[in-house]
């Protein structure tokens, strides 16, 4: 039973607005308690984070106004100087209502002149139920604001996507209730939420299993890499081919040299024969094959591929269809994705593609809507595992699964980065893991290796840096026990 089945996979839930305001729904009965218990968390964390000082509460009419003014309740009691400033009241006989005719302290007149004076600003305008853009007075207020605190997300951003819907002053911190939202990971968002904490609601267990959660928070929980066993050999560790190209042999040979550090049993190149002298000598280890493809495709032990690192266009052309007519694995990337542009549909068929947003715009035509979503229609479209690469990488499974990754460093922004990926992920395929499981622990072990090497070259590193980094990397992702 793989991580992502036994359970596990729920401590990095991400929710979106929509499963907030279901769970909302479902725990109606127990809603005054949850509410209570997280403007009281709130309050906690502010006191583990701060010395006491100023606080202004800003609040709103709904649900996150209410956690506002509990928040606001338990810091006063703590002895706290508090007020709290009212965008628009709740709604009378509302939950929110009842937590604010709860609060007997001061109020003051929500103006930007009343946060300038605020050491803290708790930031309970607006969370999971933002439905449009930022009015401009909440604007104006947060921008004269010093040190914000949001409850859940910051007014303003789109917790199911990230994007943010205004003018948004950057927090120095944001609590996420229960778990954290997918905007908190997803940019812009992510630039505006500054240290993101998760408050714990001790939800019932029961209703968090009832949860159908489709985007996580990328790492270790969501999937198992295989572990060494005693009777492993290197058809069992898995057999990686790479097709490398006549002209540009870095590519390739970074995906080869990563295949082969992360832990895969073999890995072949198979390559133009006028080529196959420089692959040898640009790598000594390297077992490389002159064969026609049609001729290395017998070897039904040779089931995965990556084809694309260092291949021009007609390169691509004439590897890639007869990889995938012979039923293979195929990690398709750069080359052949350039190729597919213009013809998406020859991509059907390849198990994992790996594009940046330039080689994703010219497979899918230019964004629409958010990342999360756009990742997610891709893998469906294609019924294929979509790595979306960035800052913040998307794995987007064609069943709608996606996992967030930001366990990564901008040090990886390097040229042939992206090829150490490809060889990554088909070393985890071709150690028999399902392919959306494989990309992510690619994409997690790529960023793990990244920060690693990073560490020891102070930030700036080549892609060789990472191979021996891998080894390291793939024991840290292991699944905790
Ligand atoms: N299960 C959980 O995780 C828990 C969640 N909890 C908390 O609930 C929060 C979600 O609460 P929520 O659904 O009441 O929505 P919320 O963000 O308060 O705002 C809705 C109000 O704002 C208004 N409005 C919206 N956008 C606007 C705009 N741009 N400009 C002007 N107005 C705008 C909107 O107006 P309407 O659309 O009705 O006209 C409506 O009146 C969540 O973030 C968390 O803090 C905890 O209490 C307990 C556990
Ligand atoms: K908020």
């Amino acid at each position: 039973m793989s991580c992502f089945q036994c359970g596990k996979a729920l401590a990095s839930a991400l929710l979106s607005p929509e499963d907030t305001q279901r769970m909302d729904r479902e725990m109606a009965s127990i809603l005054p308690m949850v509410m209570e218990r997280a403007g009281m968390m709130v309050a906690r964390l502010i006191r583990q984070h701060r010395r006491p000082c100023r606080v202004l509460v800003a609040c709103g009419p709904g649900n996150n106004g209410g956690d506002g003014y509990v928040a606001a309740r338990y810091l006063s009691e703590w002895g706290w100087p508090v007020s709290v400033a009212s965008f628009q009241l709740p709604r009378e006989g509302s939950l929110a209502d009842q937590m604010a005719r709860r609060w007997k302290g001061a109020m003051v007149p929500f103006v930007p002149e009343e946060a300038q004076q605020a050491d803290l600003v708790i930031d309970a305008v607006f969370g999971a139920g933002m439905n449009r853009d930022l009015p401009e007075a909440v604007e104006r207020f947060f921008a004269a604001a010093g040190q914000i605190v949001a409850i859940d997300v910051p007014s303003g951003l789109d917790g199911a996507t990230g994007a943010v819907r205004g003018q948004v002053t950057p927090c120095w911190m944001s609590i996420a209730l229960i778990r954290k939202r997918p905007g908190h990971l997803l940019s812009p968002g992510r630039e505006i939420c500054g240290e993101v904490v998760c408050a714990d609601l001790a939800i019932p267990e029961a209703i968090m299993a009832e949860m159908d959660v489709r985007v996580w928070e990328n790492g270790p929980s969501l999937w198992s890499i295989p572990v060494q066993a005693a009777d492993d050999h290197k058809y069992k560790r898995g057999v990686v081919s790479i097709c490398g190209g006549a002209e540009m042999h870095g590519a390739a040979l970074f995906a080869f040299e990563a295949a082969r550090h992360v832990g895969a049993g073999l890995v072949r190149l198979t390559v133009p024969s006028d080529a196959a002298l420089l692959y040898r000598l640009a790598s000594p280890a390297a077992i490389v094959d002159t064969q026609p493809l049609e001729q290395a495709l017998k070897d039904e032990r040779r089931h995965v591929w990556v084809c694309g690192p260092g291949l021009g266009m007609e390169e691509a052309e004439q590897t890639l269809p007869l990889l995938l007519k012979a039923g293979r694995q195929v990690v398709a990337d750069a080359g052949a994705l350039s190729w597919a542009a213009g013809k998406t549909e020859a991509l059907k068929g390849v198990s994992v593609i790996t594009p940046h947003m330039g080689e994703f715009s010219r497979l899918f035509g230019d964004l629409t809507g958010s990342r999360l979503d756009a990742a997610r229609r891709a893998a469906a479209e294609l019924d294929t595992v979509v790595i979306l690469k960035g800052a913040d990488t998307l794995i987007a499974a064609p069943d709608g699964r996606v996992a967030v990754n930001v366990h990564a460093t901008p040090a990886l922004a390097v040229a042939g980065a992206g090829d150490v990926l490809s060889g990554l992920v088909a070393a985890f395929l071709a150690a028999g893991m399902p392919a959306w499981e494989a990309a992510a622990a690619a994409v997690w072990v790529h960023g793990e290796a990244g920060q690693r090497a990073a560490e020891k070259k102070a930030g700036w590193i080549v892609p060789e840096d990472l191979f021996y980094e891998l080894g390291r990397a793939r024991q840290a992702a292991s699944c905790p026990a």
